[in-house]
């Protein structure tokens, strides 16, 4: 087995509401580099963690955690539909595993997928059937959430389970770091979007087109007086990304949600994915990591980070 890991941030306001041309290129250049180590690695398999946001997961059912056998990508903003190429044995075996190791999985034989797993397959791989890829879908957008400990712990799991593959497997983390674009709250909701979060699968092209309007005003003015989210904290995101590369992870059982929210936004918790990225590489043994970018891009409504990984 070899093993690498990339984590980085998403958005779907890339190409909708896009910084000034110098910021883009940055990360053009910085997504470049990283799809093309992604392309010398010629991975055998991805294992992918990723949010979901209320696309293919609603509260009529809302797990913590997903496998997924099957997934279709619902292809909204600018991102790619269709099937994603799901390693189904392995898929199983790895669902059976994590079971096995007293952590509770939700299985999915047809699950949808959205921005926050294909954007980050597509960006690193030129699309969302390329590799043989397991998804795993951490809640991280619909509260209430399982704790950080269990992400951790979750992450330990599927890299125990990764560690026994003869394979050359690439971990990817989705999401983060601080920021909050206008996802609704289930509480005090009014009905019909009440309704939306609970049973809002498969939505028509109007309600669709209408989500992106939303989200591409609320990046027109995001980290202005005008707007009342949480704005991006780059110090969190930082020190977030300090405690990864140093492989300090035992603290991550201490974060607490609520603060988290506060200091960084309701949707910061996206790193969840990233948390059980680095867990599961540093199951499978020591490991080295760097920051490989960050800029803070009120745009997107992105702390934007890209972060690298590999066994020692
Ligand atoms: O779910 C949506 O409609 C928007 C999600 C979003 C917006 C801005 C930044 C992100 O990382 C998102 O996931
Ligand atoms: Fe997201």
């Amino acid at each position: 087995m070899t093993v690498k890991l990339k984590c980085l941030s998403h958005t779907p306001l890339r190409g909708l509401n896009d910084p000034g041309a110098a910021v883009v290129a940055e990360v053009d250049a910085a997504l470049a580099k990283a799809r093309a180590e992604v392309e010398a690695f010629d991975p055998e398999l991805i294992v992918i963690f990723a949010p979901d946001h209320y696309n293919g997961l609603f509260y009529d059912l809302m797990p913590p955690f997903v496998i997924a056998t099957a997934a279709e990508s619902v292809g909204d903003y600018l991102t790619q539909p269709g099937p994603l190429s799901v390693a189904k044995d392995l898929a199983l075996e790895l669902t059976r595993h994590v079971l096995d190791s007293d952590v509770d999985i939700a299985l999915s034989h047809r699950l949808q997928v959205d921005h926050g797993c294909t954007q980050t397959l597509e960006e690193l791989t030129g699309s969302i059937d390329r590799y043989p890829v397991i998804p795993i879908i951490i809640n991280s957008v619909a509260p209430p959430f399982a704790p950080y400990r269990r992400v951790r712990k979750l992450g330990e799991a599927v890299g125990r389970f990764i560690a026994k593959l003869d394979k050359r497997v690439l971990i990817l983390g989705t999401g983060g770091l601080s920021h909050e674009p206008p996802v609704p709250l289930l509480a005090d909701a009014p009905e019909a979007i009440s309704e939306f979060l609970i049973a809002g699968r498969n939505p028509t092209p109007e309600a669709r087109a209408a989500r992106q309007a939303r989200t591409i005003a609320a990046g027109k003015i995001y980290g202005t007086a005008e707007s009342l989210q949480t704005p991006l904290n780059a110090d969190w995101d930082l020190a977030f990304i300090d405690l990864l590369v140093q492989g300090r992870l035992d603290e991550i059982d201490e974060f607490k949600i609520e603060e988290i929210s506060k200091a960084a936004g309701r949707s910061a918790h996206e790193v969840r994915t990233w948390v059980a990225a680095f867990a599961a590489l540093a199951a499978t043994g020591a490991y080295s990591a760097r920051q490989d970018y960050y800029r803070a891009i009120n745009e997107w409504i992105a702390g934007y980070g890209v972060v690298s990984a590999e066994q020692n």
